[in-house]
């Protein structure tokens, strides 16, 4: 294992060194609450949660930048703890590229080899190298200051990659740039970390982002692991409604579970073979949710708003009894908004979620 967390724990501010757990939960305090986490050799992790769910804190102990109040840090087996940042052979790309504004392209990129010692000649076939594989090739003489957000991005990754991390960290590494470059750089980015065989530990807010980009993510909820698992897994069988919510569905509600249905304020709802009777929680997908089909319906709804997706149209219903739902139906399909439509559930497109 490349890098691997055990019982990492950090707490900040006055009620620091007071445990104060209650048993279902971290202490307000706790940033970081034992968060075990590890990171194999090639592999891509995104860490994904709210603000304030302690991603950057874990990167930031991981780094050495943040001494943990309790937990190790190992790199390829070895503490950690003593070891200071620039000794860890790390590479760090945090969210305001931090980029040396008065120098240009080639000295921002050259930085860490030189530091290491390394000659003119081999930084600065580096630098060629690193420009051709961030897609800018030639650029080591601009300016920094003539380069676009894109631009400066794609920069602050060679610059981070120059010294050959073991592991590269990247806190929100396209945080600030518009959706489309987002969603092009993210694609372009999992193809470079893939060839060239790097490790990646990623943190984000955005969903999106991480889910493109992983090849495992890891959802925080108030400085816990909430899950891990692969970008399918956790959006197929979300492991809370934290994490659904979280993920963005929004049709999560109170059930008990009674031959073989899920009883909730909606009315009864399908549940998948074999789900254990008793309390949850129940995620009904947007796909789930059946307008306009009266042969199965349980429940009236109103149309509140209709969202045009492109081919589809998302729908929020507002129901006679229980939470708002949301569906999503085919264009030529969908009701006008303010029609009272019937609506029944697919069990397929639910998932059990632990009681709240
Ligand atoms: N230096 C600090 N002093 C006091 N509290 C801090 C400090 N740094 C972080 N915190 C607190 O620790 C918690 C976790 O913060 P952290 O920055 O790790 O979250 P995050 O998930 O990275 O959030 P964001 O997405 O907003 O960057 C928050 O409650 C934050 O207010």
């Amino acid at each position: 294992m490349l890098l691997e967390t055990t019982g990492v724990t950090v707490r900040f501010g006055p009620r620091a060194g007071r445990t104060g757990r209650t048993g279902r939960g971290p202490a307000p305090s706790a940033a970081l609450d034992a968060v075990d986490l590890t990171v194999a050799e090639h592999e891509i992790v995104c860490v994904l949660g709210p603000s304030g769910s302690g991603k950057s804190t874990l990167l930031r102990v991981i780094a050495g930048l943040q001494r943990p109040d309790a937990g190790t840090v190992r790199l390829a087996g070895r503490d950690q703890a003593g070891v200071p940042a620039h000794r860890r052979g790390l590479g760090l790309m945090f969210q305001d590229h931090q980029l040396f504004p008065h120098r240009d392209v080639g000295a921002n990129i050259a930085f860490g080899p030189r530091v290491r010692g390394e000659t003119r000649a081999v930084t600065a076939a580096r630098v060629a190298e690193l420009l051709e594989l961030v897609g800018l090739p030639g650029a080591a003489r601009r300016p920094v200051a003539s380069l676009s957000g894109g631009e400066q991005q794609r920069v602050a990754l060679a610059r981070a990659l120059a010294p050959r991390p073991r592991l590269l960290m990247l806190d929100e590494p396209l945080g600030q740039l518009d959706r489309g470059l987002r969603e092009r750089l993210v694609v372009e980015l999992r193809q470079l970390f893939r060839t060239l065989g790097t490790t990646v530990l990623a943190v984000t807010h955005d969903q999106g982002e991480a889910f493109a980009l992983a090849d495992r993510v890891v959802v925080m909820d108030r400085g816990r692991i909430a899950q891990s698992g692969s970008p399918v897994a956790v959006w197929e069988r979300p492991a809370s409604a934290f994490v659904a919510r979280f993920l963005g569905f929004r049709n999560v509600v109170q059930a008990v579970v009674r031959d073989g249905a899920a009883e909730t304020a909606w009315g009864r709802v399908p549940v998948p073979d074999g789900s254990p009777p008793g309390p949850a929680q129940l995620l009904i997908r947007p796909a789930g949710v059946r307008v306009g089909e009266t042969e199965h319906a349980v429940l009236r709804c109103v149309v509140t708003a209709r969202t045009f997706r492109g081919d589809h149209v998302v729908l929020l219903l507002t129901p006679e009894r229980g939470p708002r739902l949301e569906a999503i139906c085919l264009l030529r399909e969908a009701p006008r908004e303010g029609a009272t439509v019937p609506v029944g559930f697919r069990g397929e497109e639910t998932v059990l979620l632990p009681p709240g």
